[in-house]
């Protein structure tokens, strides 16, 4: 069995693969095709695909059928995809087992229906994720739940997965995360910051995944990852440059489980923080015939960090001062501080970004987005001059930590079968918060950081609005300190309606989801969001603002829709208080007035695959896509 695999220049695609007779593609799908089978191996080959004539099926999919045609015809009316050829090259066509029965079944079936083990790819990578949190061991977001879940998916389908991230150590509870995990003795040295920096590794080998975390002093202080009450830590460059360069060392020294990685193996670099890893590939290590067939990938969560430092900075890097121009970052006039102020800097996401082979964001809609002059930080044109490496593959969640049915943190489980408990989550939540048990009372919530991206100034001008409603409002947030005040003072004001949970508290999160009606979202900008995928799991209707992965990921509710009721959710826009309020207020009424309405919001949103696998499966596509082409700089 040979893979065929496919590659176009203008749509990004998930594996094809040809089991005889037939070849299901899915143009519902967000990265345009998606087909499906575990008879991958690698090739050179190369299918073109032409889409012609207008026979497109109503449900989506179409199926062709071509063995011994080296010309394969079908065909969907859709601008998007004309004119694209799929064509076997001579000699590279090769049909497998007699699985055209399997493959008939397969097209009755929708792309969520395939079953995993029919998805496991026979390619399998070496994986390095660089990170600087990953879930249990440190989360401040979104990250780190990412970090701590992708990883493992991955390696369930079979590819040898590290995740190099820093030991913190807080000096607190939280410092027994790390208690499993046992120092390799290997610990190794650094060139940065005008001398030699050791740093040591310990390991923990958990779920399948090598947990790799660097050691070193600046990494255990109180606080959390990025800073502590006065605010960020100033030698985070130099905190993160150590767990770039240790990174990059990591799968040269470590044997974890007896062999080392090797060099041909795949960087994941999570945000600016591993942002120095494809740039040290392409001016430290290749140059010295190391690394020549390794890949790198730039994964962006948040493009609105981007680790800029004053230029100076740069000769601390540990990188060749000929490579300054791949960080050179200048500000434009306005944003400098004052007359002398040349606006010279190094960004070391624009340094990744520059040298990664491939760049993925965590939604399709914010891979858009970062393109734009409004979503791109003054990175747009850099990324629109490498949109052809640019995919956006949305988050899964994990569905273990995430699931109503078997929730530690939760006061009663339910499940699509039975909901009964989602109301018993809600009276116990309203007891533990000191709220009138009332439950039939809508109950929204908010989850997050309290900042700007989050939209906490919206929320903020339109809470007294909101409460004028029979509605109680939970927030559960830690960030600027004029929003925690803001928090208590209106919890004083409105003390039968509103609480306000100033910190961070994962089993408080996962109380809030379960127990609330409506989770409230109104992000300026949301390069995924995970929280609006957490509450549709436990059956809490998300009221969102329509960007980014929020748009892709919440369809708004639509009564008069032609397959009947259709949509998960409300995402609105523009984003203003009054549209805020207006979808707030249509939630509330369906939820007072329309019982089955609202448990079919519930139910749909329920049903959701958020799961990992859909997005592992496509991340697996970018990976081949990465190692098909040369190294992006050598
Ligand atoms: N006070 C608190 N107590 C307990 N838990 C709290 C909390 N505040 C936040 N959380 C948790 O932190 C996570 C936040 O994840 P998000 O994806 O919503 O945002 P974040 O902006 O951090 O992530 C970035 O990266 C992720 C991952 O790619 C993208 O989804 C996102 O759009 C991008 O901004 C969730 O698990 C949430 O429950």
């Amino acid at each position: 069995m040979k893979t065929l695999l496919f590659s176009c220049p203008i749509f990004t695609t998930h594996n094809i693969t040809h089991k005889a007779p037939a070849v299901k593609l899915d143009f519902s799908s967000q990265l345009g095709f998606s087909c499906f089978s575990k008879n991958i191996k690698t090739s050179s080959n190369y299918f073109k695909l032409r889409v012609l004539g207008n026979n497109f099926e109503e449900d989506g999919y179409s199926t062709f059928e071509d063995e011994e045609k080296d010309d394969c015809l079908f065909g969907a009316e859709k601008d998007t995809v004309a004119e694209l050829q799929l064509i076997p090259q001579s000699g590279d066509f090769e049909v497998g087992n007699s699985h055209g029965d399997i493959l008939a079944d397969k097209l009755e079936a929708s792309v969520n229906d395939e079953s995993i083990e029919e998805r496991l790819t026979e390619l399998t990578y070496n994986i390095v994720f660089v990170t600087s949190e990953a879930s249990p061991y440190s989360k401040t977001g979104g990250l780190g739940d990412v970090c701590g879940s992708l990883p493992i998916a991955l390696a369930a389908r079979g590819h040898r997965v590290m995740v190099v991230s820093p030991r913190y150590l807080h000096g607190d509870p939280s410092d027994k995360k790390f208690a499993g995990a046992i120092n390799l003795d290997c610990g190794t040295k650094v060139h940065c910051f005008g001398g030699i920096q050791e740093v040591d590794f310990f390991h923990e080998y958990r779920a399948g995944v090598d947990w790799v975390f660097v050691d070193h002093p600046s990494y255990h202080r109180p606080g959390n990852p990025y800073g502590d009450m006065y605010g960020a830590f100033g030698d985070n460059q130099f905190r993160f440059t150590l767990l770039c360069q240790a990174a990059c060392e990591a799968p040269l020294v470590l044997p974890l489980g007896g062999f080392t990685y090797g060099e041909k193996c795949l960087f994941l670099a999570n945000d600016w923080h591993a942002g120095l890893v494809p740039v040290l590939l392409a001016a430290k290590y290749r140059p010295n015939g190391v690394y020549k067939d390794a890949r790198s990938i730039i994964v962006i969560h948040n493009l609105a960090h981007q680790g800029v430092e004053p230029a100076a900075t740069y000769r601390n890097l540990g990188l060749p001062l000929e490579w300054y121009g791949a960080l050179e970052w200048v500000f434009p006039t306005w944003a400098r501080t004052h007359a002398l102020d040349t606006g010279q800097a190094v960004n070391i996401l624009k340094g990744a970004i520059v040298t990664a082979d491939r760049i993925l964001t965590v939604s399709q809609g914010y891979s858009w987005e970062i393109t734009t002059p409004e979503g791109g930080y003054g990175l747009n044109e850099l990324l629109s001059s490498r949109k052809f490496v640019v995919n956006g593959i949305t988050n899964g969640i994990d569905v273990t930590e995430w699931d109503s049915s078997s929730d530690e943190h939760i006061a009663s489980h339910y499940s699509i079968n039975d909901l009964s408990g989602k109301i018993e989550c809600k009276i116990a939540l309203q007891k533990e918060l000191g709220l009138p048990v009332l439950p039939d009372c809508p109950m929204v919530g908010f989850i997050g950081r309290l900042d700007y991206q989050k939209g906490i100034d919206i929320l903020l001008s339109a809470t007294p609005d909101l409460l004028q409603e029979d509605v109680q409002f939970i927030m559960l947030g830690s960030g600027e300190k004029q929003y925690e005040e803001w928090m208590r003072a209106t919890e004083a004001s409105f003390s039968d309606q509103f609480r306000g949970w100033v910190g961070f508290n994962v089993p408080i999160s996962h109380r809030i989801t379960a127990g609330c009606d409506i989770l409230l979202m109104p992000s300026r900008f949301e390069p995924c969001g995970l929280n609006q995928l957490y509450a549709m799991r436990y059956g809490t209707i998300p009221v969102v603002h329509g960007t980014g992965g929020l748009r892709d990921t919440v369809k708004t509710f639509n009564p008069f829709s032609e397959e009947g009721n259709e949509g998960t959710g409300w995402a609105f826009s523009p984003l203003t208080k009054e549209s805020m309020l207006d979808a707030l207020r249509v939630a509330i009424r369906i939820y007072k007035e329309h019982k089955t309405s609202w448990e079919g919001l519930m139910r749909r949103g329920m049903e959701r695959d958020c799961s990992w696998d859909n997005a592992a499966v496509q991340y697996e596509q970018v990976f081949e896509w990465a190692f098909m082409d040369p190294p992006y700089v050598t």
